[in-house]
C-alpha cells in the first residue's frame, strides 16, 4: 500500500497515489454515481440523477453524465482529481463472453455495444457513461463490471430455455440474469450477518428495486434466477411486467396489430405496478391502499404473489435454504410487502417476527422470529461498494 496517500488534503499528491474510485451506475432512467475512498471505503461524493428522458428530468444520459461532471467539479472532487486511482462502470448485459469484471479496452467496449440487443433499456446507458469518462480521462483505468457475471455458475438445466436447441445457440437465447453484483454482495453479507462461512450458507436473494429479481445463491454459488435472456423475465416490477406467457406477445401482434416496439415497449416500460394501478413507486401503492384504492390493492396482491411463487420454486430448487434476503429499495423500505410475502410460509420453516419486521433500522438484520428454521433478513445492497472494490482490485494490477 506504498501509495496511499492519507494526508487529508482535498487535492494534490502524486500521479500514482490515486485511492479513490468514481462508480458510474447507469440504469434505464438514473446515473447514480459515488465516488468510494479505497483506504477506508468512505464516499466523499455520491448522488443520483433521474428522471431521464421524463418530463420535469433532463434530456437523456450523455446530458446526466455532464451533470455528474458539473457536480463533481462544484465539489473540488471532480474527473480531473489526482486522487483518482479509476472509473468502474456497472454494465449491465456481458453475455457469455464476460464473467469477470474486465479493463475496459477500445475491443471490450466494441463487445459491449454488440450486446445492446439484449439489454436495450441498459446497455447504451452504460455505454455512454464509458465513452464520457474515457474522454475525459484518458489516462485513468476504466473497468466494466458486469450484471451477468455473478450468474455464469447457473446450471445448464436452469440457464436453458427448452427451445430449439440450434436456434438457441445461433442467436445467444439462454437465461443470463442480471442484478449479479448486488446478489453476490447481498448473499455476502447474509451469511456474515448469521456468523457463518458463506460456503455453508444457502440463500434466496430478494432484490426488488424499480427492476426486481430473486435468485438461489447455493453456498455463495448462483444455481438460479428469475431474470433472463434479458431484464423483463420474473418478479413484478415498476413498470416491466416480468413473466409473461410469450403467446400474450403474439396475441398482441395478430389481434391487436401492434409491432414489435410497441409490445416491447408495453411489457418495459407500461406494465408491472405501472401498468395495473397507474404507479410505480411502492410508497404511492402503500398510501393508496390505506385509502382503500381496489387497483394498487390488487397490483400489491399481484407484486407479492409473484414473489412468493419465486420463494417457493427457489426453496425447491436449493433443498435446504438458510436465509431469505431482502435487499433494494422495495426489500430494504416496505415492511408491508416483506410481511406479505413471507405470511403463511411456516410449511417452508419460515415465520417472520412481525414486530421486528416493522422497525425501521439502518444496516443488515435479521426479521425472523427466533424459532423460524429459515432466517429472513433485511440486508441493504451496496453495487457501488462492490463495483469499486472489484474495478480497485484490476485497476491496481
Ligand atoms: N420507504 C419506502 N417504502 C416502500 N418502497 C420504497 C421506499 N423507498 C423506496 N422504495 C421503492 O424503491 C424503489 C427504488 O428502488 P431502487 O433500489 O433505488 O431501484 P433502482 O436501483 O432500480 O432505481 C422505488 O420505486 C420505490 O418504490
Ligand atoms: C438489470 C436491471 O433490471 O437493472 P435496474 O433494476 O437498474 O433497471
Ligand atoms: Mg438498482
Amino acid at each position: 500500500m506504498s501509495g496511499r496517500q492519507d494526508d487529508g488534503r482535498a487535492d494534490g499528491g502524486g500521479e500514482q497515489h490515486g485511492t479513490r474510485v468514481l462508480v458510474l451506475n447507469s440504469g434505464s432512467s438514473s446515473v447514480k454515481y459515488q465516488l468510494v475512498e479505497m483506504a477506508d471505503e468512505s464516499r466523499p461524493a455520491a448522488g443520483v440523477v433521474e428522471r431521464i428522458g421524463e418530463r420535469g428530468g433532463v434530456a437523456d444520459h450523455a446530458q446526466a453524465l455532464r451533470t455528474v461532471a458539473e457536480r463533481l467539479d462544484a465539489e473540488g472532487l471532480g474527473l480531473d482529481s489526482p486522487r483518482l486511482a479509476a472509473v468502474g462502470h456497472r454494465v449491465v448485459h456481458g453475455g457469455t463472453r464476460f464473467t469477470e469484471p474486465t479493463l475496459i479496452t477500445d475491443e471490450v467496449l466494441a463487445e459491449i455495444r454488440a450486446l445492446v440487443p439484449l439489454a436495450p433499456l441498459h446497455n447504451p446507458a452504460n455505454i455512454t457513461g464509458i465513452e464520457v469518462a474515457r474522454r475525459l480521462r484518458p489516462d485513468l483505468p476504466q473497468v466494466a463490471v458486469f450484471d451477468t457475471a455473478f450468474h455464469a455458475t447457473i446450471p445448464e438445466a436452469a440457464a436453458r430455455y427448452a427451445i430449439d436447441a440450434a436456434t438457441a445457440e445461433r442467436y445467444g437465447i439462454r437465461r443470463y440474469g442480471f442484478h449479479g453484483t448486488s446478489h453476490a454482495y447481498v448473499s455476502q453479507a447474509t451469511a456474515a450477518l448469521l456468523g457463518r462461512d458463506p460456503a455453508d450458507v444457502n440463500v434466496i436473494v430478494l432484490h426488488l428495486g424499480n427492476g426486481a429479481s430473486a435468485s438461489a445463491v447455493r453456498g455463495g454459488v448462483c444455481v438460479d434466477t428469475s431474470m433472463g435472456l434479458t431484464p423483463l423475465e420474473g418478479l413484478v416490477m415498476g413498470t416491466r411486467s416480468g413473466d409473461v406467457d410469450p403467446g400474450v406477445v403474439f396475441h398482441l401482434a395478430r389481434v391487436a396489430g401492434m409491432g414489435t416496439d410497441d409490445i416491447d415497449t408495453l411489457l418495459n416500460k407500461k406494465s408491472g405496478l405501472l401498468g395495473l394501478c397507474g404507479a410505480n413507486d411502492m410508497r404511492e401503492i402503500g398510501r393508496r391502499m390505506a385509502e382503500g384504492d381496489a387497483d394498487a390493492r390488487l397490483a400489491f396482491d399481484v407484486y407479492v404473489h409473484r414473489l412468493r411463487r419465486y420463494v417457493g420454486a427457489f426453496t425447491a430448487v436449493l433443498g435446504r435454504v438458510d436465509a431469505v434476503a431482502f435487499t433494494a429499495g422495495v426489500g430494504e423500505n416496505s415492511a408491508a410487502v416483506r410481511e406479505a410475502a413471507m405470511s403463511g410460509l411456516q410449511g417452508l420453516g419460515i415465520t417472520l417476527d412481525s414486530v421486528a419486521n416493522a422497525v425501521r433500522a439502518p444496516g443488515a438484520r435479521l426479521v425472523s422470529a427466533p424459532s423460524s428454521r429459515v432466517a429472513v433478513a433485511v440486508v441493504p445492497t451496496d453495487e457501488e461498494l462492490a463495483i469499486a472494490r472489484d474495478t480497485y482490485a484490476l485497476a491496481r494490477g
